[in-house]
């Protein structure tokens, strides 16, 4: 009689136990499949920039590897650009002030990388407007805490007016020097302990290189509009072979 009991205690504390694996791997798969649904896969470029800097031009000699006739964009463009055996989604963001920060906005979080185009020829005249953009992508705390790689493209080397993309990033470090410590200052004023939020960089001076989880790189690129003019990717498409 008493053995039949522990025969009964064994049999029943064996089935507790199954009982409690299948509870764990349930809650686990479960838990796993709402973690999978969160996380949105980053395989997309973002072309992002002022209007007119040449966005949409590029977009289609990625994509379709033509040559097209543009106008300013108010909505996306998103096709495949295949590399190395792998496809990278672009997405050609429209520059209109009035609908870029809606489009980053949802197109953010499934950002790979982003591709900041600058008509070199215009920098001088619009290097206010292009340093408050950039400013503003790379202090997107979604943009840091990823680690999103940037590429300033220097576009329109064609144009004999245009700026390499040295030049381009010493006036840029220049004019977001300028910017952090209006930004800051600003934020200051309204709450103390929000100031270092808006600093790019520790310290009064920004440059590039000392920006922490963002790595920032610069090319010269010509997407040329003419028909008999050969467009210069070069420096992209090597970048873009890297982060893919
Ligand atoms: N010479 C020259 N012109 C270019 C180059 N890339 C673009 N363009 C011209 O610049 C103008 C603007 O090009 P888009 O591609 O429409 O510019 P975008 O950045 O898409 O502009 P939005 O749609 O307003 O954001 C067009 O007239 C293009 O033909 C280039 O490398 N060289």
């Amino acid at each position: 009689m008493e053995k039949e009991t522990l025969v009964e205690e064994s049999t029943t504390s064996d089935f507790t136990k199954i009982y409690i694996a299948i509870i764990v791997v349930l809650v686990t798969l479960v838990l796993f499949l709402i973690y999978r649904s969160r996380t949105v896969s980053r395989r997309s470029v973002l072309l992002t920039g002022l209007c007119n800097s040449g966005k949409t031009v590029l977009f289609a000699r990625l994509v379709h590897g033509q040559l097209v006739k543009t106008f300013t964009s108010m909505k996306e463009n998103a096709g495949e650009y295949i590399i190395n055996g792998s496809s990278l989604k672009i997405i050609d963001i429209p520059g209109h002030e009035r609908v870029r920060d809606k489009f980053f906005d949802q197109y953010k979080p499934e950002a790979k990388a982003i591709v900041y185009v600058v008509d070199s020829t215009l920098i001088q005249d619009e290097i206010r407007d292009i340093a408050e953009y950039l400013y503003n992508i790379l202090s997107c705390p979604d943009i840091a805490n990823n680690k999103i790689n940037v590429l300033i493209l220097c576009n329109k080397q064609d144009i004999p007016a245009s700026k390499n993309c040295s030049t381009v990033k010493t006036m840029l470090e220049r004019e977001l020097t300028t910017l952090q410590i209006t930004k800051s200052s600003q934020l200051e004023f309204v709450d103390p302990k929000i100031k270092k939020s808006s600093l790019l960089v520790d310290g009064d001076n920004f440059q590039f290189s000392l920006m922490s989880s963002i790595k920032v790189d610069f090319v010269d690129c010509n997407a040329t509009t003419t028909e008999d003019g050969s467009p210069n990717l070069e420096g992209l498409e090597k970048w873009l072979s890297k982060i893919v």
